[in-house]
């Protein structure tokens, strides 16, 4: 690619947090090599005395803050934001979130995609009728509606048996629980750049399993656990060999990733995948984050630089 004379100014609006994991100075030596300056977007003081910037990088909400977006916007047609508040919104329900990939048309390839069976239950009355949730296999993974980034939003259950379901805090996402050999693939987006990675997941349930297994079981962010306290999860993951595990082919991953990002209008993303070991090449989409956390992709420091450079061109 030709970098020419012209520089970039790029603001980012993040979180204390995404800070610190994303804007690192690998990131900012790198881009700014490639012409184009990072430049922090102080909470403290509104929008509209930053910049000027091509481009706004955020991950912040707040209605104050969409305003201060929008009015930036007017007054600044030229800039690029990325991503728009109400293309983000829909990842913040989990039943929006996975909506759009129901509405995608699966390839007639050897690989089909889609989404488990879930259903959401907003009231506790419904949880204990068991006809509310008849057309769902047990077990499954009770998961908050709302999917904002909240330590809350990550708390779920595997919920082994309907009995179980009476502990769970409505609104609530029931998912039937698809074993998947215990490995998940995190699939980042990032513009037309598509990188997926292995990760571990939860174990299987055999039938032995969920016969003597209590009501739920309570978990959180698994796929970012560095230390697993029960022996035998611990046991299963010795047995299980992350490097044995094929990965799904690029070009289904990139025709899932291209169809995502035309049917959301993001540009940053990633999403959970996992392999249905009971349906030959059966692939099922979980969740999807936006802007996760990049910095654990390899290269994402040039990832980065090569797509902020392109998207600002192309706008
Ligand atoms: N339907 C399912 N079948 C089997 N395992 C699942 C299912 N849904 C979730 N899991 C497991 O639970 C984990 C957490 O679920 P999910 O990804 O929906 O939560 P999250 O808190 O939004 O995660 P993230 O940290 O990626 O935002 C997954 O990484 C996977 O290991
Ligand atoms: O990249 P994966 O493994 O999918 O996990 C990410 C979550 O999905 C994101 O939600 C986290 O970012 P936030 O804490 O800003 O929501 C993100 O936090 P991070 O950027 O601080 O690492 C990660 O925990
Ligand atoms: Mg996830
Ligand atoms: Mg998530």
């Amino acid at each position: 690619m030709a970098y020419s004379e012209r520089r970039l100014r790029i603001g980012y609006a993040l979180a204390h947090k995404k800070r610190n994991s994303f804007i690192r100075p690998s990131l900012v030596e790198l881009a700014r090599e490639r012409g184009i300056d990072l430049v922090a977007i102080d909470e403290g003081r509104p929008l509209a005395d930053h910049g000027p910037f091509h481009c706004i990088l955020h991950k912040r909400y707040g209605e104050s803050w969409k305003a201060q977006l929008r009015q930036y916007e007017v007054r600044n047609p030229g800039v690029l934001i990325i991503d728009h508040p109400e293309a983000i919104a829909r990842l913040h329900n989990r039943i929006s979130m996975l909506q759009v990939v129901s509405e995608l048309e699966s390839p007639p390839d050897k690989e089909t995609f889609g989404i488990p069976k879930q259903i959401v239950i907003y009231d506790s009355v419904s949880l204990s009728d068991s006809a509310t949730f008849s057309a769902l296999r047990f077990p499954v993974i009770a998961k908050p509606l709302v999917a904002d980034g909240s330590a809350k939003s990550h708390k779920m259950a595997l919920v082994y048996h309907p009995a179980g379901l009476a502990k769970q805090k409505p609104p609530v996402v029931l998912q039937e629980f698809v074993n998947h050999g215990g490995v998940i693939f995190k699939v980042y987006v990032v513009g037309d750049y598509v990188k997926c990675v292995k990760r571990k997941s939860l174990p299987d349930v055999t039938r032995e399993k969920l016969e003597s297994s209590e009501e739920s079981v309570s978990f959180s962010q698994v796929s970012n656990l560095t230390s697993v306290e029960d022996r035998e999860v611990r046991k299963y993951y010795e047995k299980m060999n992350l490097d044995e595990t094929e990965m799904p082919p690029q070009d289904f991953l990139t025709k899932i990733a291209r169809g995502l990002r035309q049917a959301t209008k993001l540009h940053l993303f990633n999403f959970d995948m996992i392999k249905d070991t009971n349906v030959g090449n059966r692939y099922l989409v979980i969740d999807i984050n936006y802007f996760p956390g990049y910095a654990k992709m390899p290269s994402y420091e040039s990832v980065f630089a090569d797509f902020l450079w392109d998207v600002v061109q192309k706008k």
